[in-house]
Order: structure tokens, then C-alpha cells, then sequence
């Protein structure tokens, strides 16, 4: 195996440069380089991994170079930075460190809510000016006061803990968290409307979604309390920052605390220069201890990728283990290769797949086997499908996708078994592993066989009747096609009969013609794995 390659192309902790090493992957350090997105378009076809924070854009058109990426890993949480459907598209998976900065964040929202109610960085610009102004700052406790929080994930329920210990009161809203868990973290569950009413402080820690952007507009900051402070430590874009400003020209908001704006790097912002607004510049992750954990783990988890195929914490697709990772890797082959097997035999629209893994393969990770059944499947339709993009191309085909797990029914010890269903027909394809890891066909439409998936097929339906074995071989010898394996299998006696024909080479069209001309044969089909 060559050795993989990784950009990093943000101000990632020089930590990861040395995991890289270590673990013996090929990595170019290049901090400044997301900024510069022409330049990381002209060489991102030479990596197979990315590593970012939020300065790199993963743009579709940036993807569109990326000729040999396998993965993207954002050192940190929000992958709002990162075009997913153009990755998936692509079959590259994007992972982040969902936990690495989650403290380091939080602290930053709450000392942004200390320095508001205190107005530190206006006191500190005032006193080294020589002024002295100690009636102009006159703050607010904390003791007491209701602290409004927007979406209490990791973060969020961090804030809410340090919040408690500040001895204030706390109510969120969050349409996901559960009346249990908002008991367990000390905090008030609330609809957006009541955190409006009664908050003091608010503060946000939702991802920016089409329902998250601009959570906090006109409407929705003209119901606040007046007198209230608002803090933004997730993204820019849940508040609309104009109707804040105007609010903090009122009165009506008595500050504002922000990390995060709708363009970064903010140069301008209609925010700036108020006197109540406190800003910094994205620093929320910006501790020396997030920025190490972020920047590990992020390189653990590509290197693990890249060399061993496990996959954690990724956005686009299911975890897999490094002790699952080679026990998946051939049934993973096998599923593919099923799906390809009635994908090259599907010509028309699939209405429904069935994958049913039986045996001890059920107790395996089934998603990323269905997904790669539904690779093998769709590519020989649409092409550029792979593991990864296939389950939302079906999606978006509107196909049914079923997963059955049973106990092991047959001989074998794992089973999986494809089924298509289309607009008029339904054929079945089941597969094994042997003990040598390889993948074998052990059914097809109900007959049993005992073949390996050959380079080049034939497959051929026919009647079972005597004549056509002698017929079907001389065709293949008059054009000098040799046969490498031959496989038999039938219902029942004169009933339907299927052949799997390994040849050495491909087939040419007119002797497939010539066999599905033979009397006995109802189809005959070329397949290639
Ligand atoms: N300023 C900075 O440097 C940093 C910012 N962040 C940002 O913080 C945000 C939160 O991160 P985590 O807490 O780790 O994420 P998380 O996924 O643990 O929590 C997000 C919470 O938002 C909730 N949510 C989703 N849609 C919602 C809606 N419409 N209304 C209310 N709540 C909703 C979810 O249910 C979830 O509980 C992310 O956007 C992340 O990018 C994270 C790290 C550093
Ligand atoms: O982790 C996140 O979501 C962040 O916003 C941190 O961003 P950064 O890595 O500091 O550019």
C-alpha cells in the first residue's frame, strides 16, 4: 500500500502533524492554506486526507478537484464549512471530534456572559486610557438571574452547569431534549416564546440549520425582556445580526456578546461599535487544552481511516471499530458484489430492496453493509455511486430499502441475501464468506449454487434439458473464449436451471447473442466484478 498523504490546511495543533508521522502517513502542514481557496483547489487532488478547523471551505468546487480524498476531519464540532451532500457525493467521509472543545467552548460563552454583565473589555479600554470612570460602569450579579439557553447539546448542558454553580436559574429550549435529561442537567425545559419572556441572559448553542438561522430575528428579539444580554458562541447566522444592532440602538437589548458572525473573518459588522457589544474573533475553541485534544483525535481518526478502514465520529457515515473493521472488510466485499450481481441484471426502476443478513453477520455493523449492497447495486445504473453516497441516492430515487436480521437458518454460518424488487419482476441473490475471507454466490432465484465472483460472467437462465451444455461449450470454443469455471444448478429435475460461466477475458456481445439463441436458454447475460 502507498503511503497515504494529508493536508492540513488550518491552524491545527502541531500534535497532529506528529500523530501523522508516527502512525506512518505522509502529511503537509500548511496553516494558511484553507484561506487561499484557488490554491487549495489547484492541490487537493494530490491528498487522500483533509484536515480543517473553520477557515478551510470545503466548497463543492473545491471537491470537484479532490481526485483521490477519502476523508475530510475537522478538528473540532460545527462542519457548516464542509458542502456534506458534495462529499457524500463523492464518497469521502467527513468526521469531526464532537467532544474535543465542548468545555473550552462553554467557558468562553460564560466568561463572554461575565464580561457583559460587568462590561470588563469597556472598563479595561477606559482605565488604560487613564480615565477612571468608576460611575460609568455600573454592572449586574449573576446571582439570581434566568440564563435562556438555545439548544442545550454538549455545550449547551455545559453552560447550564457552570451557570447552576454561578447560582443562577435555567431554562431552555431545545425541541430535542428529553423531560429526563433536562432534569438530570438542573434546567427547565421551555418553549422558545417562555425563554424569551423570562431570560436575562440568553445564549445559543445550535448548529446553524434552515431552522436554527436567525432563531433570534426581529420578531423573536422584540419578545425578550427588556434590558436582556445576548451571547453567540455557536454560529453566525441564528441571530439577525441587523435587528440586534437596532434592538441595542433602542435600549431595548442591553448588550451583546458575540464569537461568531454571518461573514467570517469579520472585517465589517454592522455590530461593531456599539458600545454594548463585546466581540472576539471565533475564539471559542481557542484554548491550548481544545486545541490539543481536537487536533489528536481528529488525527487519530483519519490515520485509523486511512490505514486501517475504521471509522468514528464521522457525519456521513456509520461507525465502524478497528477490531470490527477486518471481520466487516470481506462482507462488506460480499454485499457489494451481491447488489452488483442483481444490479447488473435490473433493467428497470427498483421499486424495493430487501437485505437480509442472517446468521452472525446480523450482529455486525448491517447499515455499512447496506450501504455497500446498495453501491454494488446502483452502480451499474448511475456509475459514480459508492459506499458512502449510495443510501442517499436511493433515498432520493424514492426505492424502499429493508434490512432483515434472523438467526441463521441455512448451512452457513452468515448469509446475506439480496432481493430487487422492480416494476415487474423480483430476483433474490444470497452470498457467504468462506473461512479464506472470500466472497461465494450460495443462491440464486431459490437454486442453490457454490461459485466465486469471477472477473468476467456469464449468467444464463435456462430450461433444464439435455443439449444445451454440449451446444453452450463448442459456441464458446468456435471463439476461442476458454471457460474457467462452470457452475450448475437447477429446481428441480427438467424444471428452471441456472449456469455461471467464469470465462478468461470479456465476452463478446454476438456470442451472447448466439447463446440466448441456443433453444434451451431463456436469458443470457454478461456480468463483471
Ligand atoms: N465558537 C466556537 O468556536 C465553537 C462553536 N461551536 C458551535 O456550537 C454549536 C453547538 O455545539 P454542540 O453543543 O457540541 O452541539 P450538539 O449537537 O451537542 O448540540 C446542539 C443542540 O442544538 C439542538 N438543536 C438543534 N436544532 C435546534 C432548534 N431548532 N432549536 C433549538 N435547539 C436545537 C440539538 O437538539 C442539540 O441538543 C455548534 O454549532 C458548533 O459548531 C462549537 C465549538 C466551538
Ligand atoms: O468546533 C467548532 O465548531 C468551532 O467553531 C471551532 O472553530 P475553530 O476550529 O476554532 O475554527
Amino acid at each position: 500500500m502507498t503511503k497515504p498523504k494529508v493536508l492540513i490546511s488550518d491552524a491545527l495543533s502541531p500534535a497532529a502533524v506528529q500523530i501523522f508521522k508516527d502512525r506512518g502517513i505522509d502529511v503537509d502542514f500548511q496553516p494558511a492554506l484553507g484561506k487561499d481557496k484557488d490554491k487549495l483547489a489547484e492541490i487537493i487532488g494530490n491528498y487522500d486526507g483533509l484536515a480543517i478547523r473553520s477557515a478551510t471551505k470545503a466548497t463543492a468546487k473545491i471537491l470537484a478537484n479532490a481526485k483521490n480524498l477519502k476523508v475530510i476531519g475537522r478538528a473540532g464540532i460545527g462542519v457548516d464549512n464542509v458542502e456534506i451532500p458534495a462529499a457524500t457525493a463523492r464518497g469521502i467521509i467527513v468526521m469531526n471530534t464532537p467532544f474535543g472543545n465542548s468545555i473550552t467552548t462553554a467557558e468562553h460563552a460564560i466568561t463572554l456572559m461575565l464580561a457583559l454583565a460587568r462590561q470588563i473589555p469597556q472598563a479595561d479600554a477606559s482605565t488604560q486610557a487613564g480615565k477612571w470612570e468608576k460611575n460609568r460602569f455600573m454592572g449586574i450579579e449573576i446571582t439570581g438571574k434566568t440564563l435562556g439557553v438555545i439548544g442545550c447539546g454538549n455545550i449547551g448542558a455545559i453552560v447550564a452547569d457552570r451557570a447552576l454553580g454561578l447560582k443562577m436559574k435555567v431554562v431552555a429550549f431545545d425541541p430535542f431534549l428529553s423531560p429526563e435529561r433536562a432534569k438530570d442537567i438542573g434546567v427547565e425545559k421551555v418553549d422558545l416564546d417562555e425563554l424569551l419572556k423570562r431570560a436575562d441572559f440568553i445564549t445559543l448553542h445550535t448548529p446553524l440549520t434552515d431552522k436554527t438561522r436567525n432563531i433570534l430575528d426581529a420578531t423573536a428579539i422584540n419578545k425578550t425582556k427588556k434590558g436582556v444580554r445576548i451571547i453567540n458562541c455557536a454560529r453566525g447566522g441564528l441571530v439577525d445580526e441587523a435587528a440586534l444592532r437596532a434592538a441595542l440602538d433602542s435600549g431595548h437589548v442591553a448588550g451583546a456578546a458575540f464569537d461568531v458572525f454571518v461573514e467570517e473573518p469579520a472585517k465589517e459588522n454592522v455590530l461593531f461599535g456599539h458600545p454594548n457589544v463585546i466581540c472576539t474573533p471565533h475564539l471559542g475553541a481557542s484554548t491550548t487544552e481544545a486545541q490539543e485534544n481536537v487536533a489528536l483525535q481528529v488525527a487519530e481518526q483519519m490515520s485509523d481511516y486511512l490505514l486501517t478502514g475504521a471509522i468514528s465520529n464521522a457525519i456521513n457515515f456509520p461507525s465502524i471499530t478497528a477490531e470490527e473493521a477486518p471481520k466487516l472488510k470481506p462482507f462488506i466485499e460480499l454485499a457489494e458484489k451481491l447488489g452488483s450481481f442483481a444490479g447488473q441484471l435490473t433493467e428497470s426502476n427498483i421499486a424495493k430492496v430487501q437485505i437480509t443478513y442472517e446468521g452472525a453477520v446480523a450482529e455486525m455493523k448491517v447499515k455499512a453493509l447496506t450501504a455497500a449492497a446498495l453501491s454494488g447495486l446502483l452502480r451499474p445504473m448511475l456509475g459514480d455511486v459508492n459506499v458512502v453516497s449510495a443510501p442517499v441516492v436511493a433515498k432520493e430515487r424514492g426505492m424502499i430499502v429493508d434490512e432483515v436480521l434472523r438467526a441463521a437458518e441455512s448451512d452457513y454460518e452468515s448469509v446475506i441475501t439480496v432481493t430487487v424488487t422492480t416494476d415487474d419482476m423480483k430476483r433474490s441473490v444470497s452470498g457467504t464468506v468462506y473461512a479464506d475471507g472470500a466472497p461465494r454466490l450460495v443462491n440464486i432465484k431459490g437454486i442453490r449454487v457454490d461459485a466465486e465472483f469471477g472477473k468476467s460472467m456469464i449468467y444464463i437462465t435456462n430450461e433444464d434439458k439435455p443439449g444445451f451444455i454440449g451446444k453452450f461449450a463448442s459456441l464458446l470454443g468456435d471463439a476461442k473464449v476458454n471457460i474457467a469455471t462452470f457452475h450448475l444448478g437447477r429446481n428441480q429435475q427438467g424444471g428452471d436451471a441456472i449456469a455461471l460461466v467464469e470465462v478468461d477475458g470479456p465476452v463478446p456481445q454476438e456470442i451472447l447473442t448466439k447463446v440466448a439463441a441456443l433453444p434451451q436458454v431463456k436469458q443470457a447475460k454478461a456480468l463483471a466484478f
